[in-house]
């Protein structure tokens, strides 16, 4: 196991408000590994800046313990609270808060000037090394002199990582800092800004609402809800094995269906009742007793087919094709089952039309249950099997990025 670069221990941040003010952070704990790129995902209002602001010193907070690199910076008692300048991390804002009136060299300079006077001596040309250092790592050595203003968006997000990371931080706090850019420059930088911190190695705390950038950078994912961590993971298996509704509906698409549990099936699959009918599945042992347990099926692990698969094909189920949608590199039917119906994304190929019956198949290790809680804490699960770089394992040849266009 790496080290812990930075643990936050059963954080709580209210702030106050009418009636009884609101939760902002309800609870929260989780570990960042060293050199590990660790994403906070929630929707709007979740908690997700206000636990990365405590982190930054920005917030006091109500109770919890954060150690940073073995070091207590907020503690209750006895009391800690070690201030932003000193606790040793970079920041990267949705606003990249470039300085317009100086050059790109400037720009990384001067927070290391003001460092300079608030605890760190350093030299000049210690100052010059670092700065050069910076932004030849993310590739704007060239632009040394540039005005700020005179640089792209990509380019601006660039700089502020520069920035950043001439302070060489102990951890990197990144907060939405790709939602300024256009989708597609947001998609270059999303596998930039994941080279770089590769390259670096500096531990990241990210914060995010958008699944895609969370699913393809991130070591481990935890999704928030109402300020809490409701599941805590590798990419993978936040979306294939969610735990909970919120998470499934809010990490990707999917098909929610209401079940009861009747019987064991093969293995260690249960059997369910469902409006589609009986179906074997997948369901983690701390839902088993759940009575508020749904099922969740991903549009696109349901098979479509035209005749009956073999005998013995378990989940398939006749259904009436009710809509097709042709999505160019997919097609989505939605497909009557029984009292179901079921969105399916399939090949494009494969062309059913409306009315057309068709046998459904949904694969009992796409079949999961989740529960309809919400707000609980579970563990954090630490994977057995830790490839721990969903990034390589998605076939990204991370130094072939195009810089030029950025
Ligand atoms: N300074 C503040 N004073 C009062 N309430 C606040 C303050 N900052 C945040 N909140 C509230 O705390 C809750 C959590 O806010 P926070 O900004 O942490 O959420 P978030 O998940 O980062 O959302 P977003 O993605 O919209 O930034 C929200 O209900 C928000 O309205």
């Amino acid at each position: 196991m790496n080290d812990v670069s930075l643990s936050v221990i059963d954080l709580f941040k209210r702030y106050p408000g009418a009636d009884e003010g609101v939760n902002a952070v309800d609870g929260v704990s989780f570990d960042v590994e060293e050199g590990q790129f660790y994403t906070l995902l929630g929707p709007s209002g979740c908690g997700k800046t206000t636990t990365l602001r405590c982190v930054a010193g920005l917030e006091r907070t109500d109770s919890g313990t954060i150690v940073l690199g073995g070091r207590p910076v907020n503690q209750v008692t006895p009391k800690i609270f070690v201030r932003p300048e000193e606790r040793d991390i970079g920041m990267v804002f949705q606003s990249y808060a470039i300085w317009p009136h100086m050059t790109v060299f400037e720009n990384v300079a001067f927070p290391l000037r003001g460092f300079a006077r608030s605890r760190k001596h350093l030299r000049r040309t210690e100052i010059n090394e670092r700065v050069t250092k910076a932004l030849e790592t993310v590739q704007l050595g060239a632009f040394a002199e540039r005005p700020a203003p005179k640089l792209s968006g990509g380019q601006q997000q660039r700089l502020a990582l520069a920035r950043a990371l001439a302070l060489e931080p102990k951890l990197l706090l990144l907060d939405e800092p790709l939602s300024n850019l256009d989708a597609s420059l947001r998609e270059l930088m999303r596998t930039e800004l994941r080279r770089l911190q590769r390259q670096v190695g500096v531990t990241t705390l990210y914060v995010t609402h958008d699944q895609q950038e969370a699913l393809s950078m991130s070591n481990r994912v935890a999704v928030m809800e109402n300020g809490k961590i409701v599941q805590a993971a590798r990419p993978r298996e936040i979306y294939r094995r969610p735990i909970t509704k919120f998470v499934a509906s809010f990490v990707g698409r999917t098909n929610l269906m209401d079940v009861t549990i009747i019987g064991k099936g093969q293995g260690d699959h249960l059997r369910l009742d469902t409006p589609a009918g009986v179906v074997e599945a997948i369901c983690p042992a701390d839902i088993r007793d759940n009575d508020e347990a749904l099922l969740s099926v991903r549009p696109e692990n349901i098979q479509l087919h035209a005749a009956r698969p073999p005998e013995g094909t378990p989940n398939v189920y006749p259904g009436m094709v009710e809509y097709v949608l042709f999505l160019g590199e997919s097609c989505e039917y939605q497909v009557r089952v029984g009292h179901q119906q079921l969105i399916c994304r399939v090949n494009p190929d494969i062309v059913f039309r409306r009315r057309d019956d068709v046998f459904v198949e949904l694969p009992t290790e796409h079949c999961v249950v989740v529960s309809d809680e919400h707000g609980t804490t579970p563990e954090t699960r630490q994977d057995e099997e830790d490839d721990d770089d969903e990034f390589e394992t998605f076939g990204v040849d991370p130094l072939s990025a195009p810089l030029e266009s950025v």
